[in-house]
């Protein structure tokens, strides 16, 4: 028989990482080929956006994607969550060259005001949430404080482009495929500061750190690329990530509700306390998922370098949210 169909609901659906997202939601990338879904798009109530978005569902349609239940066009997110079990918030301003992620907390930051209290009012008590719209961290953390009806562990942020990030210098650092790196993470936020960390990594169980050696590397090399990519495709592109966005975002769904098999991914999550963080901060952290939750990893070894690094990322983390208190 065949499976109940779910609500997904995505907001800046007519954007270029909803355009990059929708097909791929659609044709059961993210939530399994046997799991039809009912698609719920939110633009911005504005004669422009909302054709645009029109234009999107129209080829959605052309698809005739087997597994595309039913779609709607909202321009109000209190009807856009309408008991959805998955939101993917996106829409929000992207940054231009030569601004920083945080610089749009003032501009986007109000939007998770208003969009967490939709899902506190009207959307499944199990939604999922998945903040993409930057600065991700803190407009998760927005998001969560302003639906005290939804559990907090409901609401996370994207990491996931990062860690694919970091899997894909590595790959390349060590002469070895992606598929085979098990164990990396990335802790903090979706930042410069955040810190990939390869320490535990393995390639079919050999350690990455002892086939790199090389500190320096990690420290001049790695760690900015990784840390600077997002800037360096705005440079390029003139644009910033719109597919690899759009895919990190399936991939952290995807792990989240379908399982990561034992596998260790990166998730933005409300901390719990662990390795010092404190209760709440919207944190990168190494986790394994299974049967609709996940799990961080515990007892790792923080080393010096590694220390200070998080204390980095960490005060970025609560600085940016010292700064929104006033609106929570
Ligand atoms: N966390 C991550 O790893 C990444 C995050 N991003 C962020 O994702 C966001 C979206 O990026 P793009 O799709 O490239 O931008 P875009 O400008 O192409 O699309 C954003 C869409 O959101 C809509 N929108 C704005 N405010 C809205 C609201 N209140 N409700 C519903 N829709 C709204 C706009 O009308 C627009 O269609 C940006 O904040 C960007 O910085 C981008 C790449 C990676
Ligand atoms: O850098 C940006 O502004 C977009 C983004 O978050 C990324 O590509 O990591």
């Amino acid at each position: 028989m065949s499976k109940k169909p779910v609500r997904v609901a995505v907001t800046g659906a007519a954007g270029q990482i909803g355009y990059a997202l929708l097909f791929r939601i659609a044709s059961g990338e993210m939530l399994g080929k046997d799991q039809p879904v009912i698609l719920q798009l939110l633009e911005v109530p504005a004669e422009g956006p909302q054709k645009a978005l029109k234009g999107v569902m129209m080829e959605l349609e052309d698809c005739a994607f087997p597994l595309l239940a039913g779609m709607e066009a909202h321009g109000d997110p209190m009807t856009a969550f309408k008991d959805t079990d998955y939101a993917l918030l996106v829409g929000s301003m992207p940054r231009k060259a030569g601004m920083e992620r945080a610089e749009l907390l003032s501009i986007n930051g109000k939007i998770f005001i208003g969009q967490g209290k939709a899902l506190d009012a009207v959307a499944s008590r199990n939604v999922k949430v998945l903040v993409v719209g930057n600065p991700a961290n803190t407009n998760a953390y927005i998001a969560m404080k302003s639906a005290p009806g939804l559990p907090r562990e409901n609401f996370t942020a994207m990491l996931r482009l990062d860690h694919n990030r970091a899997l894909s210098q590595v790959a390349a650092k060590t002469g070895t495929a992606v598929a085979d790196i098990e164990k990396l993470t990335v802790w903090g936020n979706h930042s410069p500061t955040m810190y990939a960390d390869y320490r535990f990594a393995t390639v079919n169980g050999k350690s990455v750190k002892d086939m790199i050696n090389d500190q320096v590397w990690n420290a001049d090399t790695f760690l900015p690329t990784v840390g600077k990519r997002g800037a360096a495709i705005i440079e390029a592109r003139g644009l910033s990530s719109a597919a690899s966005a759009a895919n990190a975002a399936i991939d952290h769904m995807r792990d989240w509700a379908l399982g990561s098999n034992g596998k260790w991914v990166t998730m933005g999550i409300p901390s719990n306390g662990d390795y010092g963080i404190p209760k709440d901060v919207m944190f990168g952290f190494p986790v394994t998922t299974k049967d609709g939750k996940y799990e961080v990893v515990k007892g790792l070894e923080i080393d010096a370098f590694s220390q200070e690094r998080i204390d980095k990322t960490l005060k970025e983390l609560t600085d940016e949210q010292a700064g929104v208190s006033h609106l929570l």
